[in-house]
């Protein structure tokens, strides 16, 4: 695991905007295309008007990059809540990545059937690949769920299905997720996390007891590839290294 620390989130975003860049250009010196899972929340907003701007408009050849998301909100499209729309607006609808390569989790249909679709999807793009995603970007809430794996939901311990869809009571809302299984099969897999807010729940995280019940973050180990957390000073408060 690899902690990239920065002062704040502004410069934190911009670090991880260039080594984003960098990495879908070393990773397209190998391969044609790039497989890219988008976080939702507020903390990546800054990240995605960071890409969709120069240099990095320029730099990334996004007709070449496959866009996928960790998890949705059962909400409209047109609902602010949902996460397809906030970063369709922020960075894909602006560099203009084609529409074929964007694919969301539909939520104008049953969750369940949604999920399922979205299974089936995966399963065709990877469908020979032990490696699933180039890249996985996942937030942290203040509570230590990932993805919409919530403490104390059964999602947390999924072993086979890559997707899910539940009602989340506490928010009165459907969530569809990725689960555990298929992210740890990418080759980088990188959390987000910024304030003081997410402190003392990254630390039990990072250097905790294993508790996934408790902090699901701790399920995202991934199998053979690399895991980096990159935070601010703030996020970073509470760590003893
Ligand atoms: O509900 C969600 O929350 C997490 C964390 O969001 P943040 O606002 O604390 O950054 C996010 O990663 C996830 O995609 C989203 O559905």
């Amino acid at each position: 695991m690899e902690l990239h620390i920065a002062k704040d989130a502004t410069q934190l975003s911009e670090n991880l905007a260039a080594w984003t860049c960098n990495y879908i250009l070393e990773t397209l010196q190998e391969k044609e295309l790039f497989t890219f899972v988008l976080s939702g929340g507020s903390t990546p907003k800054l990240l995605y008007n960071l890409l969709a701007k120069e240099p990095y408009a320029q730099m990334i050849p996004w007709n070449r990059l496959h866009f996928f998301w960790g998890d949705e909100r059962a909400v409209p499209y047109s609902d602010d809540r949902n996460n397809a729309r906030m970063a369709c607006e922020t960075l894909l609808d602006k560099v203009g990545v084609p529409p074929e390569n964007i694919h969301v989790m539909r939520t104008d249909i049953e969750p369940q059937a949604a999920a399922l679709e979205y299974e089936l999807l995966l399963q065709e793009f990877f469908k020979r690949n032990a490696r699933t995603f180039d890249l996985v970007l996942l937030g942290m809430g203040d509570d230590g769920h990932t993805l919409s794996l919530f403490p104390g939901t059964e999602v947390v311990h999924e072993q086979k299905a890559w997707t899910k869809a539940f009602f989340l009571p506490a928010q009165d809302m459907y969530r569809i997720t990725l689960t555990a299984p298929v992210v740890n099969n990418a080759a980088a897999i990188v959390f987000l996390a910024t304030g003081n807010g997410k402190a003392l729940t990254l630390q039990a995280v990072i250097e905790g007891e294993y508790k996934p019940d408790t902090y699901p973050s701790q399920v995202i180990r991934p199998v053979n590839g690399e895991l980096h957390w990159f935070i601010d000073e703030a996020a970073a408060g509470a760590l003893q290294v």
